[in-house]
């Protein structure tokens, strides 16, 4: 794989123009599937393939994302949307530098952070001490993560029902875990955050603490990207949406018009 095409951008903004964040520049993103069968015949077919182990593994290659651009500035929350498969994780992970652009220029302010891969929780530890890991993974103290430990866990609300957070993780609900994560990546100011569906597994009290948070966070001056399939999540935390489509842009604008064009285009 080529390496990742993102590149830290300088900015010099004159007083009381907008600072941009993030550039993304006529970017294609490629997966290579290694192993994959060539598409052709029917499921007998290819299942007779694997079996009979016959000829040399094929390669296929998927085109995620096809030529997009788009700037984002500073203060600005973004609702990126789209049907399942259009690219909305990719070109994410892309701007995160965890995937490599086929042909294209992605220019970030600072280092984003993508939630769920920034924080790396691990299964076998408790709560508690995944906070301290994720903390410090993120870049704060030792003393800082102490000292914000009680909030972290408190907006997550895994003690609302009892001690959970003294439990390792592989007991918690994928909701909880997802909770979880979500506080910790929250409890910092992030220059750039990418939340990936992370509001979808909570419940509606969670959720409203979590699009709070978010429009702190912007008012923080960072910029905030959010993948969701909850167009109400993105209509009342974001100003700005792009609407992806099988991999490319259709509309990037005020998210109530491209949520309304998206809704007449899926029939919701
Ligand atoms: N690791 C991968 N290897 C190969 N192809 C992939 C990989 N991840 C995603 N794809 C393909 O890239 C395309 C875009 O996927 P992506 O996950 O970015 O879509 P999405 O818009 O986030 O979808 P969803 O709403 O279902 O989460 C899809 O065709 C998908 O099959």
């Amino acid at each position: 794989m080529a390496v990742a095409e993102q590149q830290t951008l300088v900015s010099t903004p004159a007083s009381g123009s907008r600072v941009p964040t993030v550039i993304v520049d006529d970017v294609h993103i490629v997966y290579t599937v290694y192993g994959a069968g060539t598409g052709r015949g029917t499921a007998t077919a290819a299942l007779y393939r694997l079996l009979s182990r016959k000829g040399s593994p094929n390669v296929r290659r998927v085109h995620a994302v096809r030529g997009v651009s788009f700037t984002a500035y500073r203060g600005e929350a973004i609702g990126i949307i789209g049907s399942n498969g259009s690219g909305k994780s990719t070109i994410l992970r892309a701007i995160a530098g965890l995937l490599p652009t086929e042909s294209g220029k992605i220019y970030t302010d600072g280092q984003p952070s993508l939630l769920g891969v920034n924080a790396a929780l691990m299964n076998d530890l408790t709560g508690a001490t995944n906070v301290l890991l994720g903390g410090l993974a993120m870049g704060m103290s030792q003393e800082e993560v102490r000292h914000r430990f009680k909030g972290i866990v408190d907006f997550s609300g895994i003690n609302e029902k009892g001690d959970f957070i003294s439990l390792p993780m592989r007991t918690y609900s994928s909701g909880m875990a997802a909770r979880l994560r979500f506080s910790i990546a929250a409890a910092k100011n992030h220059d750039v955050l990418m939340i990936d569906e992370a509001l979808a597994t909570g419940d509606r009290a969670f959720q409203r603490r979590s699009e709070e948070r978010i429009r702190e966070l912007r008012k923080e001056a960072g910029t905030v990207f959010l993948v969701s399939h909850n167009n109400n999540s993105i209509r009342d935390t974001c100003d700005r949406a792009i609407w992806l489509e099988k991999g490319e842009l259709l509309m990037d604008g005020p998210a109530d018009d491209v949520i309304k064009a998206y809704e007449a285009h899926s029939g919701k």
